[in-house]
């Protein structure tokens, strides 16, 4: 396909945003469309059987505080048209290897096809064929319930009610983000620590109180040669060995979540307690895989399958809506209006709910990893911005900690705001929901609305040399994100597939491949070096000073 900046769609774009774009005042915007709500949010509804109510969820997307006309989205359609959004969304579908420089499909939305639709790679059924799709759910389902049940016992004959996940980037940060958002639903008597960072303290930290007896350990990792991952697996192994003298049975305390069944069986983990998953479900798209084992031992696989159900639901809608109401296409063009017409570098996800506090965490790999790329399809450089910087907390603690950048810094942040209309735990007769709400509300609005130096003045009680200070200009964008109902498992499974395929819109209108990670190489390479370097005399060879110098020092400082 063609570099974006050279699409008929993208210099019209840059046009309408010298001749309105940049012009807009959204608070003018309302007040001469008393329909712009109306007309710039979408919604989505989930059926009544997945839903966390029993009457079904809406799921509304209000996209009427961002800096666009109706011309805007018509112009924004265009160049999804012309970049051949559709075509490539289809193609991910279809099984082609859009992945082309690892020559893979993206195939994760297989993994929750639960309407088990023909879904082929290579012209082979990955839904129904041995080893497939639906027989990992069915192993993940009977291992699942024969854990919580205490059928599946420890090597003492003790229900195992300590879930020890160890697993990074991908492997750890969708069951960390899923099991913290799912908590509500999670069994009361079991704990999880989840194990990613080489840093010992976290392995240690795990470890402390785990008792071997009734500790199950989930080693999560797509490819099983993750440093990381592999060296906690292998402290984890030694903790049990010796806590239990030798009698610990691996087979009933360790299972493997990967596609590397070489690697598990040499660690020692036996195939058949190996949940595996193919090579086109990238890492961080790996959560509906059994890589998501964590999440169904916590909350049960019969709302793992609503997860899987809500997530499959966005997929339909992705496939099916003309792409003026497509949500997640919506708001990737969205990122791409601000990104590459306003220059915005960065993208705020700020969840109004605590549940979600991991949500911008994961988020984060999911985009970054996915578009933090610079080379396009035709393997030359991108002549214009590509992946957003994108951060977040859960508010409103961010209220209380950065917002005073995204209100008054000099900085264009175009923010997410998530809300659920209901509480898991409506304390204080909804008091905090209703705090919390007003919060969500009257944030989106300061940003969009602002405060004027003469609204500042009439405050009275201003000095003329405060009154600057006390100015907000707003005209911010936020899209507001509202659950109409508490988020469950369906909820929570279309909210990240919005943004799964808004990242993919985003890289099909840049021309990149969001599903390699080469640039993750460099690094692990140059640390295999240096770590034989600590093990040896000196301080390393072939360092600039300052690399030698702190290698040098850390093994004087540390006693290496
Ligand atoms: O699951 P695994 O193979 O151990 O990879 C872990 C993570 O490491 C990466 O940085 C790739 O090396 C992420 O893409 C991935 O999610």
């Amino acid at each position: 396909m063609a570099p974006a900046s050279s699409l008929s769609a993208w210099s019209d774009l840059h046009s309408h945003h010298e001749s309105v774009g940049k012009n807009i005042v959204l608070k003018d915007a309302f007040k001469n469309d008393p329909k712009r709500f109306d007309k710039f949010t979408r919604k989505i509804t989930l059926p009544a059987d997945i839903s966390s109510g029993s009457n079904g969820t809406d799921i509304i997307f209000d996209f009427s505080k961002n800096l666009i006309t109706e011309e805007t989205l018509d112009k924004l359609v265009k160049l999804a048209e012309e970049a051949g959004v559709e075509k490539k969304r289809d193609a991910m579908f279809a099984g082609e290897k859009i992945n082309f420089t690892e020559g893979r499909a993206v195939y994760h939305a297989a993994l929750r096809n639960v309407s088990n639709q023909t879904m082929k790679v290579d012209g082979v059924d990955v839904m129904n064929t041995k080893g497939g799709v639906n027989d990992v759910l069915e192993h993940m389902r009977v291992f699942s319930e024969q854990v919580r049940s205490g059928e599946w016992k420890g090597y003492t004959g003790k229900k195992l009610t300590t879930i020890i996940n160890v697993g990074i980037g991908g492997s750890d940060l969708g069951p960390v983000m899923v099991t913290e958002a799912l908590k509500h639903y999670g069994a009361k008597d079991m704990t999880l620590h989840f194990v990613s960072n080489i840093d010992g303290t976290h392995i240690a930290e795990a470890l402390a109180n785990s008792d071997p007896e009734t500790t199950l350990f989930l080693i999560a990792s797509k490819t099983f040669t993750t440093a990381e991952t592999t060296t906690n697996a292998n402290t984890a192994k030694s903790w049990f060995l010796e806590k239990t003298g030798g009698k610990g049975d691996i087979a009933k305390h360790f299972v493997a979540l990967s596609t590397n069944e070489s690697e598990v069986t040499k660690f020692g983990i036996d195939a058949a307690n190996m949940f595996g998953f193919e090579s086109w479900v990238g890492g961080r798209y790996s959560v509906w895989s059994a890589i998501g084992l964590s999440v169904a031992l916590y909350v049960g696989f019969d709302n793992f399958h609503k997860f899987l159900a809500g997530a499959h639901a966005m997929d339909q809608h992705f496939q099916q809506a003309p792409l003026r109401e497509n949500i997640p296409a919506i708001g990737g063009l969205l990122s791409v209006w601000y990104s590459n017409f306003y220059g915005a570098q960065t993208h705020l996800v700020a969840p109004f709910d605590q549940y979600l506090h991991r949500f911008p965490a994961y988020l984060q790999q999911l985009s970054m990893e996915s578009n933090g790329k610079t080379i396009t399809s035709d393997g030359s450089p991108a002549k214009y911005t590509t992946g957003p910087i994108l951060f977040g907390e859960p508010c409103t603690n961010a209220q209380h900690s950065f917002f005073q950048l995204v209100h008054q810094g000099t900085k264009l942040i175009p923010s997410d705001f998530i809300l659920a209309a209901k509480s898991h735990n409506p304390v204080s007769d909804n008091l905090h929901q209703k705090m919390l709400a007003s919060n969500y509300l009257a944030q989106a609005e300061a940003l969009m609305v602002g405060k004027t130096a003469e609204e500042v003045r009439a405050e009275g009680n201003v000095p003329e040399e405060l009154v600057p200070h006390k100015v907000f200009m707003g005209n911010r964008p936020t899209t507001s994100i509202l659950v109409g109902g508490a988020i469950g498992p369906a909820e929570l499974g279309a909210l990240i597939v919005y943004y799964e395929h808004l990242t993919f819109t985003e890289g099909a209108v840049w021309d990149i491949n969001s599903f390699d990670q080469w640039g993750v190489e460099l690094g692990k390479v140059l640390a295999k070096k240096i770590l034989k370097e600590i093990d040896e005399e000196g301080a390393g060879s072939g360092h600039d000073s300052s690399t030698g110098g702190l290698l040098g020092a850390f093994k004087a400082y540390g006693g290496f």
